[in-house]
């Protein structure tokens, strides 16, 4: 990977010259010629991208694959799939891709091939669903279990809550005896409504953490235990004891074993992924546990089948056709040249409703970065401001922006091209495909709108200012064959490359999160002076007064 700064490259330079002469250029303009559409379109792996309503021409995209080309990004792809330490801070590698790796493959890291363990907890995973779908797997009071709650926060949380939601349609018959949960947050409110609601003869709990350290999860975790000791212990049940509630209502997902057991996970109920997966990269093994008992192991399989599919297009594709490198160009051309730092995730599907939250994480964890891999501060921007909802929904909120606001904002529009086809019942069918073609007329409406702006009327004639819409606002439109488990897991490996291609160009590590740490430990500090009222005379006059306040209300003053 190139480590000279990347802005004092001639790619970035020959860029930065050609932007003044596009910054002036109008999308609708760039829109005469009638070839466009399909010029900028490029298919892999059951998704369709269209990137012509970016504001970019045919010199834009050489000049981005030269700097791609300066910036080393082919030797970068080659080395992440490689499995070499491209996480250079954490030194170690960022091996998300050989956790869907087939089980024929061999990645050889280390002197080790990484395959077989991958597969090896994967048949681990299949034997829990297995047990959990045949209502085998029991509480302490021999009942089977019906709710799994998924405790977890972060990279352990999103993804499995973003494609549990996406993929609900894939259930299988036997996976409704279990429903499946999720709690993340640590002032408790989400768990507290289930222990309101969930018997806890019949609960079992995934305590999902990398590093079985994050206090959010840990603090769940002890309040579920806590629940499940009190209402299967201490209120007597006959025979019910700590052990078997450890051992029947428990399951780890973690890289770090020593600390699972430490904490009462039994060694049968602990599954285990390794440092070389990032946290917000990880859903597709252990953490996976939860999708796997929605849709699952099959259509698990197909998930990763998915991505893989990306992956080796990733892997093969040239740069010019490659789907990851022409999405991060775009984003790099937008945040660099265009100085478009806002971006708005809009899918077109319900199924969908945790995709910008998932990708929040993804981009800006990842790519939220101002030091580059030798330590310097860079001069350009990064990440850019990244943000979304439910499309149809968010038209209805803050499309106004989009529209008559004074910000650029690029937005990425999502939604599958086929649905409702096989809902068996005719006249349903019929409305609920009819309600899909609305979504799409709406979905390609807006992306035409917010290029165009007045000139997508017929007659625009003279309007007063506020009923005009000045357009040349980019968009890219990803189309999903249909939204299946394998052109999802499509959909988030190519997220997941581009990321990684935009940080190889801006000589950033996408795959540590050091801007978090500090935080936590301000975090731990400051909950030991909450509880033990002193320790705050040296603050600053806002938390001193922030502080007082909570010593009040505890008071009842
Ligand atoms: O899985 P863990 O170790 O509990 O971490 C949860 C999340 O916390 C973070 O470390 C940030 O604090 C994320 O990167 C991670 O996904």
């Amino acid at each position: 990977m190139n480590h000279a700064p990347i802005d004092q490259t001639g790619a970035w330079q020959r860029l930065m010259e050609h932007a003044e002469e596009m910054r002036t250029t109008h999308l609708r303009e760039l829109f005469l010629d009638q070839a466009r559409g399909h010029a900028f379109t490029q298919q892999a792996a059951g998704l369709t991208l269209d990137l012509s309503k970016q504001r970019w021409s045919d010199t834009t995209l050489a000049l981005l694959l030269d700097l791609a080309r300066e910036a080393g990004v082919p030797e970068g792809i080659q080395a992440l799939l490689a499995g070499e330490r491209v996480n250079v801070s954490e030194d170690r590698p960022a091996l998300h891709t050989a956790l869907r790796l087939p089980a024929e493959a061999s990645l050889v890291v280390d002197g080790e091939d990484v395959v077989p363990g991958v597969h090896a907890t994967l048949d681990r995973m299949a034997t829990m669903v297995a047990r959990l779908h045949a209502r085998q797997w029991r509480g302490a009071t021999g009942r089977p279990i019906h709710d799994v709650v998924n405790l977890g926060v972060g990279g352990s949380d999103l993804g499995p809550l973003m494609v549990t939601h996406a993929l609900a349609d894939y259930r299988p018959a036997d996976a409704h005896h279990v429903e499946v949960h999720f709690a993340s947050t640590m002032d408790g409110s989400q768990l507290a409504d289930y222990l309101n609601r969930f018997n806890p003869e019949t609960t079992l709990f995934v305590i999902s953490s990398k590093s079985f350290t994050t206090i959010d999860t840990l603090s769940n975790a002890r309040t579920a235990r806590d629940w499940l000791l009190a209402r299967l212990v201490n209120d007597g049940i006959q025979g019910v004891d700590e052990e078997m509630v450890m051992r029947q209502h428990f399951v780890g997902v973690s890289a770090k074993p020593e600390k699972m057991s430490e904490w009462g996970i039994a060694e049968a109920n602990q599954l285990l992924f390794w440092e070389w997966v990032g946290g917000r990269y990880s859903l597709w093994g252990a953490i996976g546990l939860p999708i796997a008992l929605v849709i699952g192991m099959a259509n698990f399989r197909e998930l990763l089948a998915g991505a893989h599919a990306m992956d080796e297009h990733f892997a093969k594709a040239p740069l010019g056709d490659n789907l990851p490198v022409l999405l991060a160009l775009a984003g790099i051309w937008n945040v660099n040249f265009l100085d478009i730092r806002a971006h708005s995730i809009l899918p077109y599907d319900g199924r969908l409703e945790h995709f910008a939250a998932y990708l929040e994480q993804l981009e800006m964890e990842s790519n939220g970065k101002s030091a580059t891999h030798d330590g310097r501060q860079v001069s350009y921007s990064t990440c850019p401001v990244l943000w979304g909802q439910l499309g149809p929904n968010a038209q209805h909120a803050f499309y106004q922006l989009l529209h008559q606001g004074t910000q650029p904002v690029v937005c990425d529009f999502i939604a599958p091209l086929t649905r409702y086809d096989d809902v068996e019942d005719a006249a349903t069918r019929k409305h609920l495909m009819a309600q899909h073609r609305l979504t799409l007329a709406n979905c390609f409406a807006q992306s035409r709108l917010l290029m165009l702006g007045d000139d997508a009327i017929d007659e625009p004639g003279e309007r007063p200012g506020h009923k005009r819409y000045r357009g040349n606002q980019p968009s890219t439109t990803l189309l999903l064959d249909r939204l299946t488990p394998a052109t999802l897991g499509a959909l988030i490996a190519l997220y997941e490359h581009k990321v990684f291609v935009q940080a190889a160009i801006w000589g950033i590590n996408p795959f540590d999160q050091w801007g978090v740490e500090l935080g936590k430990q301000i975090a731990g500090e400051t909950e030991r002076i909450l509880a033990d009222h002193h320790g705050h005379e040296n603050m600053d006059a806002s938390t001193r007064a922030l502080l007082e306040a909570v010593w009040h209300a505890e008071r009842g003053e």
